[in-house]
């Protein structure tokens, strides 16, 4: 496969059994063997996306002096503002070239399991409008990833609320990405926008962007090029998944490269990352065991697992 899998959305939700059936084996597929997939049809409207898209660029051009006054670093970079240079992908002491803000849950689909996270930290006095935009896109992105979960699910011959419930109020996170234009020096350190990494989390919804410059390591080796067009969004599997299935869903690795000199030009972008709640325990799902093959990865939960990568990542330091 040279090109990223397409697929849509409405033949799971909507479509005849058949249909359903069709979309299970394409999304699947993709995620297994190829790693990205880029979706259609899944039901959040470009204003939604566009709204959002608006206020985060409103928020990455306040005055540096303004942003700084929503980092807090007691809580790790979860929420907020996360200045320029703090992030690196995991084995790579060169910082990355961006900043972002991390939006998490505020809303929960089953109050039973109400559980307390990291309170957000809203710029309310710099941007009204900021809130009500990024939480609105939040829900949308975690009502999607719950249908994305329960496909893959039934992909892998399991009661399709298996994956759902992991991530249901679970410990997600939306990141306002800001990579702004490079100057002569930072063309010349050897840093990236985003340098090859694998997300920590279990599946990653990624909305349409309007710069290009991600791009995914194919599981046979090759850095290839993904754009997505007004109405997709890409999704990638991450660290998570790939612990859960046994390695039989690997996390991709991918990669967002500094811009050719004729557009330097500010990229903004808007990953959603699916995470397990914290207290959930990350087995190897029933399917995934075979006695020929031991497993790779010792139980841990989910919460230690995101600690012990955040570390990695220069997130908390140690
Ligand atoms: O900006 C992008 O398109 C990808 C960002 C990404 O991979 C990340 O933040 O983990
Ligand atoms: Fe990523």
């Amino acid at each position: 496969m040279k090109k990223v899998p397409l697929t849509d959305v409405r033949l799971y939700t909507q479509g005849s059994h058949k249909e359903k059936a069709e979309f299970i084996q394409k999304f699947g597929r993709a995620i297994q063997e190829f790693g990205f997939v880029i979706i259609e049809g899944h039901n959040i409207s470009e204003q939604v996306i566009n709204n959002t898209y608006s206020a985060i660029e409103k928020l990455f051009s306040l005055p540096i002096e303004t942003k700084l006054k929503y980092v807090d670093n007691s809580i790790i970079g979860q929420r907020g503002y996360v200045n320029f240079g703090i992030e690196r992908a995991k084995n790579n002491t060169i910082g990355d070239l961006k900043e972002f803000w991390h939006i998490g849950r505020e809303h929960f689909l089953n109050s039973k399991l109400k559980v307390e996270y990291t309170k957000n930290i809203w710029p309310d006095n710099d941007l009204p409008n900021f809130k009500q935009f990024t939480l609105d896109l939040y829900c949308k992105l975690d009502q999607l990833s719950q249908v994305l979960l329960s496909a893959l699910s039934e992909y892998l011959n399991l009661p399709k609320y298996t994956l759902p419930q992991m991530a249901m109020d679970g410990n997600s996170i939306l990141r306002a990405l800001h990579y702004p234009p490079l100057n002569k020096e930072q063309y010349h350190s050897g840093a990236i926008r985003a340098a090859a990494h694998e997300d920590i989390n279990l599946l990653t919804i990624l909305c349409e962007t309007k710069e290009s410059g991600l791009e995914i390591l194919t599981r046979n080796g090759k850095w290839l090029q993904i754009e997505s067009h007004p109405g997709q969004m890409i999704v990638d599997s991450g660290d998570m998944l790939s612990r859960v299935t046994n390695n039989i869903i690997p996390s991709t690795t991918h990669r967002v490269v500094n811009p050719i000199d004729s557009r330097n030009t500010s990229r903004y972008s808007l990953p959603f990352f699916v995470h397990a709640y914290e207290k959930c325990e990350l087995n190897v799902l029933e399917n995934c065991k075979s006695p020929s093959k031991p497993n790779l990865f010792p139980p841990i939960l989910a919460n230690e697992f995101l600690l012990q990568r955040l570390r990695e990542n220069g997130l908390v330091k140690t």
